[in-house]
Order: C-alpha cells, then structure tokens, then sequence
C-alpha cells in the first residue's frame, strides 16, 4: 500500500536552532520558510533534500501533539515518517479493517503539502508514529 518515502519528521525546541544543523553542519543548501499550521499545532519549516525532506516541527499553541514528545526529548529527535499513499481514505480504511489506531478518529487533516494526512499511533508499528499523505499529484 505504501509508497515514496515523502519526509521525516524531526521535533525541535527551536526551528531556528535545527536550520543551523542541517545548513551549517550537514550543509543543506535548499532549505524554505518556516510557517505555522494552526489545525496541526505546529510550526513547520522543510529541508529540502534531492530524494526525501526533512520536517523540522516546533509546537504551536499549548495543545500541540509534539509538546509531550519534547517534554520527554528536551532537545527534540525523530519524531515521525511520511509515506505516500494513492488514496487517503482507502488506506485509513484498510488500516482500521487490520486493527491499527488511526489518531484523530480516522479523520484526515490537510497536512503541510496541502493534501490530507492521517497519523497511526506508534503502538500499532514498532515505537514509530507513522504519518500517511495522499500523493500531491493524485490530489486535485
Ligand atoms: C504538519 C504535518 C505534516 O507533515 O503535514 C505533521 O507532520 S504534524 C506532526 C505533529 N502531529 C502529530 O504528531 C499528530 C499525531 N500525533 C498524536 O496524536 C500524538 O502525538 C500521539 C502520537 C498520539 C502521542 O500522544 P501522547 O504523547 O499524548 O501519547 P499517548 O499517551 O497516546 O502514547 C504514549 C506513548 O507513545 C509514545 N510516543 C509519543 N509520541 C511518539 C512518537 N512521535 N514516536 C514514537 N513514540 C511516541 C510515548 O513515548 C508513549 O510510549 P510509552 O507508553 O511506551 O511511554
Ligand atoms: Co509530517
């Protein structure tokens, strides 16, 4: 069902601070803005890599879903992988039929693409939160 690996989503304190790393250590040249998204509770900047992105995720607002996560991990860390898939609901519906926890009551959001994302809880795949995005392409 899964297809391109579509970016990995890292969780920071400090957007500002993660650019550095990934610009000034590792040497990544194509790096965008970062911008809020107020439904997700995060603010997101990508680093643009040739085969993959890096999903640099800082909280917004006090309900943000990565807050927990850097209570835990006060300096951040890897918090998620994106795969691609050709039809959100088909494969939301196929997880739910195999049992896995799709978060969110199984309702897909639009994620930083622009295109719906859901999220399956990491207790259903090994200790990794696994997020699903539609292919931009396949999306009107
Ligand atoms: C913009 C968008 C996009 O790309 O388009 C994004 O990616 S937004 C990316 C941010 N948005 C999201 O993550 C939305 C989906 N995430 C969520 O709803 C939440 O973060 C959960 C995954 C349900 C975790 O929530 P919460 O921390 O309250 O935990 P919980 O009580 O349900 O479950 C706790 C157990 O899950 C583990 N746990 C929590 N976050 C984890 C993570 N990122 N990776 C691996 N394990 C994780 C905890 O350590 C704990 O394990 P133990 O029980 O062993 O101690
Ligand atoms: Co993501």
């Amino acid at each position: 069902m899964i297809g391109k690996l579509n970016h990995v989503g890292v969780a920071t304190p400090s957007i500002e601070e993660s650019v550095k790393l990934y610009r000034d250590i590792l040497g990544a040249t194509s790096i965008g803005e970062k911008f809020v998204m107020e439904e997700q509770g995060v603010w997101v900047c990508f680093v643009n890599l040739p085969n993959s992105q890096i999903e640099l995720i800082e909280p917004y607002g006090e309900t943000s879903p990565v807050r927990a996560f850097l209570e835990k991990n006060p300096k951040g860390g890897q918090h998620h992988v994106c795969f691609e898939v050709e039809n959100i609901e088909a494969a939301r519906d196929d997880l739910v039929a195999k049992g896995a926890a799709v978060l969110n009551g199984g309702k897909p959001r639009i994620g930083a693409h622009g295109v719906p994302v859901i999220f399956v809880h990491p207790k259903d795949m090994g200790g990794v939160l696994v997020e699903l995005m539609e292919t931009p392409t396949s999306h009107p």
